[in-house]
C-alpha cells in the first residue's frame, strides 16, 4: 500500500516539564503500535486543554486514547478529592474527555488504553476508584516498580472475556492474559457501556460503548506493549485498524 492510503489515527498527548519547559509527550510504544501494528500512521493529539474537534475528526480514521501515569481529576466523576502529592493532568483531562465524546458521536474508530480506558468510563458517567489497594477485595493491579520494566509490562493475570463482543470477535476465545500496570479502576459503570471482560476479582477490565457507530473499545491493560509479540494484544490492534481502514477508504481527503 502507497502511504497515500495509510489511515491517519491521533494519538493523545500528555503534558511533562522537561528542564524548564513544558512539553507534550507520548510514549513511544503507543506510536510504535500504530505504525507497526495498523495500516495507519500515528498522529500527536496535544493536550493544550482545548481541541478544536471539529477542525481534527473530519481529518482522522481513528484515535487511540494512551495510558498515562496521571490521574484523571476526580470532580470529573464526582469523587473525592485526591491527595495532595497526586499527579494530575488537568490540561489532558480538558483536552481528551470532551474528544472522546465527540470522536464517539462522530463515529470514528476508538482505541481506549487504560488511562484512555479510564477517561471512557468517566465520560459516560462512570467513577473510579482512586486506590484500589486500598478498597478491599482485589487483586494487586499495580506494577513492582522495583523490577525491570518487561517484568511490569509482563503478564500479570487472566481476564475471563464476555462473548459477543468486539474483544471476542478479535481474539475469538473466552479469556486471555494481560499485564496491570493501573492504581485506579471502574467503580461505577458508565451508561450505555457494555462489559466486554473481567479480572478473576470481578474487576471491568474492558468494555465496549453499546450505541457507537463504529469501532469503540477500552481496555485497562496495555496491548500496545510489544504488540506484535502477543497473539491477544496483535488481534485487538487488528481490530482497530481495520475500523480505521474502513474510514480511511471513505473519508473524503
Ligand atoms: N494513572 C492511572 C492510569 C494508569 C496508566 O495509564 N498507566 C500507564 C503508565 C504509563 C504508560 O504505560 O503509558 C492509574 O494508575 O490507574
Amino acid at each position: 500500500m502507497s502511504d497515500a492510503g495509510l489511515a491517519v489515527i491521533g494519538v493523545t498527548a500528555c503534558n511533562q516539564e522537561l528542564g524548564l519547559h513544558p512539553f507534550n509527550i507520548v510514549g513511544e510504544k503507543y506510536l510504535l503500535a500504530i505504525a507497526d501494528a495498523t495500516k495507519g500512521w500515528p498522529l500527536v493529539i496535544p493536550a493544550l486543554g482545548h481541541c478544536p474537534s471539529e477542525l481534527i475528526l473530519p481529518r482522522l480514521d481513528g484515535i487511540l486514547f494512551t495510558g498515562s501515569p496521571s490521574n484523571i481529576e476526580p470532580h470529573h466523576f464526582q469523587g473525592e478529592a485526591s491527595e495532595a502529592d497526586t499527579h494530575h493532568d488537568p490540561k489532558r483531562d480538558a483536552t481528551t474527555l470532551p474528544l472522546l465524546k465527540a470522536a464517539i458521536e462522530a463515529g470514528i474508530p476508538v482505541l481506549a488504553i487504560c488511562r484512555g480506558f479510564q477517561e471512557m468510563n468517566v465520560v459516560y458517567g462512570g467513577s473510579l476508584h482512586q486506590k484500589l489497594h486500598q478498597v478491599g477485595g482485589f487483586i494487586e493491579h499495580r506494577e513492582d516498580k522495583s523490577t525491570a520494566v518487561e517484568v511490569q509490562y509482563g503478564i500479570s493475570h487472566e481476564v475471563q472475556i464476555e462473548p459477543g463482543g468486539l474483544l471476542h470477535d478479535a481474539w475469538g476465545r473466552s479469556s486471555a492474559e494481560v499485564n496491570s500496570v493501573h492504581t485506579q479502576g471502574v467503580d461505577r459503570l458508565g451508561v450505555g457501556l457494555r462489559p466486554e471482560a473481567y479480572a478473576p476479582d470481578g474487576l471491568v477490565e474492558a468494555f465496549s460503548i453499546k450505541e457507537a457507530k463504529n469501532f469503540a473499545l477500552g481496555v485497562q491493560w496495555h496491548p500496545e506493549w510489544k504488540v506484535l509479540n502477543n497473539a491477544f494484544y496483535t488481534s485487538i490492534f487488528n481490530a482497530f485498524s481495520d475500523a480505521c481502514e474502513r474510514r480511511a477508504k471513505r473519508r473524503v481527503r
